[in-house]
């Protein structure tokens, strides 16, 4: 359940939060290619760097365990903070695992974190128990990519193509009414890449997305699972895509998005999902009557901005209790969502590890935003593995299907060949 250097719940956390001065980009201050923790959307949110603590809970209640492990932590915690924001005092960088089995998610509390919100800025440092030593602040100049050789990951294109259309043919047989299928592909360089270079590039181009990493999964995604305010909570709902081609224009592909019936009924799965899990929880829930389109630079998404206010209660939920709830929403897994985990396992035959797993960040007042793990690669010295699935319905095409998973593939590459 828990791998070292983690350290139990006794361990005293010592938090300072105090202002600081705003004129740099928060990306330009992660001093080093290692262990660097961002949360990012249109220069603000936060970044990271040293580990005070960290978790690595596994399996169906790796929720339950990241949830009681940091509220332990923040009890025992002795915290300074001047500044008083969401996001200021102690805070983990919080990356789980897709699929109860296989696979560990991590919770990693930083050493030096440097947050902005709303035009303020703020650092916190913090330290452990008997961890007083002073974070290496040695500043190492971000690295470009060298070239990049792709190859085959687990499940290669064509292994998905014919994954995808046994799953339709299962789907216009009756036996269930939606499932998310992904598939992943293997970048090598000649040197280890060095996410800050990545995140750079992903952060100026995809700026209304939210720009993470954590434990070298790193990525630029659209979609956010929950965000938690005291008791509001909202999320943005992405199921059904479109993407540039053949001179369409970008009005004229928004239009047939929002009026194809295969992509509505996809987008209604998702927000059903969503709405269903979230609301024994809420004491209002409010989800739109139809999606818009979100128009990025490589896809348009149809999407619902699902806003709610949390019930009353004395035990009120953490933003990891109601992850527990929600995840996986039917924009990553399917609907009924069992049947639909199921088949992806059976039929992807790969471990997506953290890829389409809640990614984000909490606080000491169980608040914060975990968005969902998309458009992103598992970096690991001179090897990224890069992930990409589709919604798929018994209307799906698998030739369509396969490129739409390679244009979701292209800010990550692009990212990653500095391009
Ligand atoms: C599964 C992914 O994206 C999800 C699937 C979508 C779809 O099928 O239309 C759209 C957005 C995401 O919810 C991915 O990017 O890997």
């Amino acid at each position: 359940m828990t791998s070292a250097p983690e350290k139990g719940i006794a361990a005293r956390l010592r938090v300072h939060s105090r202002p600081m001065g705003a004129d740099t980009e928060l990306l330009d201050l992660l001093p080093a290619p290692d262990g660097v923790l961002t949360w990012l959307r249109d220069g603000e949110g936060l970044v990271g760097w040293g580990e005070a603590l960290r978790f690595t809970p596994s399996g169906p209640n790796r929720f339950t365990q990241a949830d009681l492990w940091w509220r332990g932590v923040c009890e025992h915690s002795e915290v300074l903070d001047e500044v008083r924001l969401p996001g200021t005092g102690a805070v983990a960088f919080v990356s789980m695992a897709f699929a109860d089995h296989p696979g560990d998610s991590v919770l990693v509390v930083p050493r030096v974190l440097v947050g902005r919100r709303d035009g303020v800025t703020w650092v916190t440092e913090i330290s452990a128990d008997g961890d007083g030593a002073p974070v290496n602040r040695s500043v190492q100049p971000v690295r470009r990519t060298g070239t990049v050789r792709y190859s085959e990951g687990e499940l290669p294109v064509t292994g998905y193509r014919r994954a995808v259309r046994a799953a339709v043919d299962r789907m216009r047989a009756g036996e269930l009414g939606k499932v998310v299928l992904a598939h992943d592909l293997v970048a090598t360089a000649e040197e280890p890449f060095d996410p800050r270079f990545l995140l750079h590039g992903l952060a100026e181009r995809y700026p209304s997305c939210w720009v993470y990493a954590v434990e070298g999964l790193l990525g630029a995604t659209p979609e956010m699972l929950l965000s938690k305010l005291d008791d509001e909570v909202t999320s943005r709902v992405l199921a059904g895509t479109s993407w540039p081609h053949g001179g369409v224009s970008a009005d004229e592909l928004a239009a047939r998005l929002l009026s194809s019936p295969k992509n509505r009924e996809e987008h209604a799965y998702a927000v059903e999902s969503l709405v269903e899990t979230l609301r024994p929880h809420c004491a209002t829930l409010r989800a739109p009557a139809s999606p818009e389109v979100l128009r990025l630079p490589n896809v348009l998404h149809l999407s619902s901005d699902v806003t709610g206010r949390l019930r009353q209660t004395t035990d009120a939920p953490s933003l990891l209790r109601l992850a527990a709830a929600v995840h996986p929403t039917a924009a990553v897994g399917g609907t009924p969502q069992k049947a639909a985990v199921e088949m992806i396992a059976e039929l992807e035959r790969m471990d997506r590890g953290r890829y389409a797993g809640p990614v984000g960040w909490i606080d000491a007042r169980g608040d914060g935003e975990l968005g969902i793990a998309l458009r992103c690669a598992q970096v690991i010295g001179t090897t990224a593995r890069l992930f990409a699935g589709c919604g798929l319905v018994a209307d799906s095409d698998p030739d369509s299907e396969v490129t739409e998973a390679a244009a979701k593939l292209v800010p990550i590459r692009d990212a990653l060949e500095g391009n």
